[in-house]
């Protein structure tokens, strides 16, 4: 837990209001044991001793200590709330910029429901755990004790042994049970995890399911998943009563042992009767506060199983990139000898490929589906690196250059995505232009006219993935920010599928016009979309096995002018 508590520690950047947060809190602690020992003076002073005129001073001083905690409670509460919340976003920003630098890998393994449900639950849980529960509410129950332990002691040591006694019994349960709630803890978690990424896969392909009429395989496929986590929690469930059975015979029994012990010391008058029911009452609080501690320390396993989940992505290696300087013009775009395969076991998707690709022309990359042109962009792109062979612009490996080379390349993918914002915000991300730029570079890319239909324009708001639009006008819209950005390098991977025969001609011409002498790297299946292109580069099976113009590859191709004719045909 200790590890844990250092994890969480690192990402708190309100530690001044712990101050705040800790007075209260010492205050809180003490007053109402103050409130309870007043309890013997008035008991032996007023009613036994009958000194009557110190009556309503007790009674004063006895409200104000009574009623202090609860003022001092929201005071904490509202303070350690605070801190809680900014650990959360902090936490929630480390964690997203984290899930930047990973690897694309990751992304196959790890479902993006299960990052999701990290963000969502484990980053919350750990927040509220660490500050509300450990450092906030734990911290209070331990001065209680102390305090209301060196007050027991006061008043009779013999009954502060009893007191020792079941707090070292209480702390051997504690490591007894811990590790096992942990382990159901982090259980209930994983399938709590595996019902978000089922309900995130049932909405991600909501048409998919209804155009195919598989609602009801996916309900039982959600009511399985929702069957282990329930059962999941009722494992946990079933294990925290029987941790009660044990422990609260044990707190009751306690209370006993002091009622019987203190009653024979106030009955052979070795104790007043004020001191008696006092400490009754200081001990029958320390016992309850006993068994608070006890599920803090519950609660101490529960955010070890949090950060623990937060923890396997963030102790992912990142993906290593250099820091060389990206200002120079680009010259050269070269694969040599490039081998690469997904996993470790599967066989290679690129085999000891090389690949130049002209600088400030028009180039594509064409083959039948599954030959690796996706791949290779994904490489260009370095979510990946190569197993062998070298990935080079301007002779330097790719991986060697900072955060400008993105600023090199623009990608439109088929299905582009959209943040949730106004469309002019989704165009410019957080670059400046002028409204007639945008609209310019929009009127190009044939998308204007229908952003002008919509009654807020540029400012209409567009769902997570675009669901307000049609997949033509999203990938309209995705074209126009990446012609926007202006980069050197623009790649279009089958960025224009979603569009008519015509509008695709018209929008492919507007894009050769704004990129005449910049370079382009294009892949799609429609021939016609690539075969004005200045080079093509045709593979199969990972290899590039013809290059040229289209009339130099309709005679030296075979796999090509197979591709085209069976187009045309068809
Ligand atoms: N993320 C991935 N993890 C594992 N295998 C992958 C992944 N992406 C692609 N592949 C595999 O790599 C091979 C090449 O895929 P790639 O997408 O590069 O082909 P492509 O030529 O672009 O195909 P298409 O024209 O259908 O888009 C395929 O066999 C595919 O199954």
């Amino acid at each position: 837990m200790r590890s844990s508590m250092s994890f969480i520690l690192k990402y708190i950047n309100k530690k001044p209001w712990f101050l705040l947060g800790y007075a209260t809190l010492f205050l809180e602690s003490l007053t109402p044991i103050i409130a309870i020992l007043l309890q013997r003076d008035l008991i032996d002073r007023v009613f036994i001793d009958r000194q009557y005129q110190e009556f309503s001073m007790l009674i004063l001083l006895y409200s104000i200590f009574f009623f202090a905690p609860k003022l001092l409670f929201t005071v904490r509460r509202v303070t350690f709330y605070h801190i809680g919340y900014h650990l959360q976003m902090s936490l929630t920003k480390e964690f997203l910029l984290k899930v930047y630098e990973l690897p694309a890998e990751i992304f196959n393994k790890e479902h993006v429901g299960k990052l999701l449900n990290n963000i969502r639950n484990d980053i919350s849980d750990a927040s509220d755990v660490a500050v509300n529960q450990l450092m906030s509410e734990s911290v209070k129950i331990l001065l209680t004790i102390i305090f209301l332990s060196y007050s027991i002691a006061y008043i009779s040591f013999t009954m502060f042994l009893v007191v020792i006694a079941v707090s070292v019994i209480y702390y051997f349960l504690l490591h007894k049970f811990g590790e096992k709630t942990k382990q159901y803890s982090q259980r209930v978690r994983e399938e709590k995890s595996n019902v978000s990424v089922t309900i995130e896969e049932s909405i991600s392909a909501v048409r998919e399911i209804v155009a195919y009429n598989r609602q009801d395989w996916q309900m039982k496929n959600f009511e399985n998943k929702f069957h282990c986590y329930f059962k999941a929690i009722l494992r946990e469930g079933l294990y925290k009563t029987k941790i009660l059975f044990v422990s609260e015979p044990f707190l009751y029994g306690t209370k006993i042992i002091v009622i019987l012990f203190g009653g024979m010391r106030a009955i052979s008058n070795n104790v007043s009767l004020g001191a008696f029911v006092v400490s009754f009452t200081l001990v029958d609080q320390l016992v309850t506060e006993l068994g608070h501690l006890f599920q803090q320390g519950l609660m101490g396993k529960r955010l070890v199983a949090s950060v623990n989940c937060i923890q396997s992505v963030m102790g992912e290696e990142s993906t290593e990139f250099g820091t060389l300087e990206f200002d120079s013009q680009i010259d050269s775009i070269q694969f040599r000898n490039v081998t690469f395969r997904y996993s470790p076991d599967s066989e290679p998707i690129l085999n000891n490929l090389s690949i130049d690709f002209p600088i400030g022309k028009k180039v594509a990359l064409v083959g039948e589906s599954g030959s690796g042109k996706s791949t290779i962009i994904q490489l260009l792109l370095r979510a990946y690196s190569p197993e062998k062979g070298d990935i080079s612009i301007n002779g330097v490996p790719v991986h060697n250059y900072g955060e400008q080379y993105s600023d090199k390349i623009s990608v439109v993918f088929q299905q582009p995505h959209f943040i949730p914002s106004s469309i002019k915000e989704n165009l410019v991300f957080d670059k400046v232009y002028q409204q007639g730029e945008i609209e310019t570079i929009c009127k190009e890319m044939l998308c204007h006219d229908f952003i002008q239909g919509f009654p807020k324009q540029y400012g209409t708001e567009v769902g997570e993935r675009g669901t307000t639009l049609s997949g033509g006008q999203k990938q309209r819209l995705a074209l126009s920010r990446a012609i926007l950005k202006n980069t050197e390098i623009l790649i279009l991977d089958e960025a224009t599928s979603a569009l008519d025969t015509e509008t695709e001609y018209r929008v492919q011409q507007n894009i050769d016009k704004l990129r005449q002498g910049k370079t382009t790297i294009i892949i799609a299946h429609r021939m016609s979309t690539i075969q004005n292109a200045d080079f093509i580069y045709v593979l199969d099976k990972g290899r590039v096995v013809a290059q040229g113009t289209h009339e130099t590859l309709m005679t030296e191709s075979l796999i090509y002018k197979e591709l085209y004719t069976f187009q045309q045909v068809c």
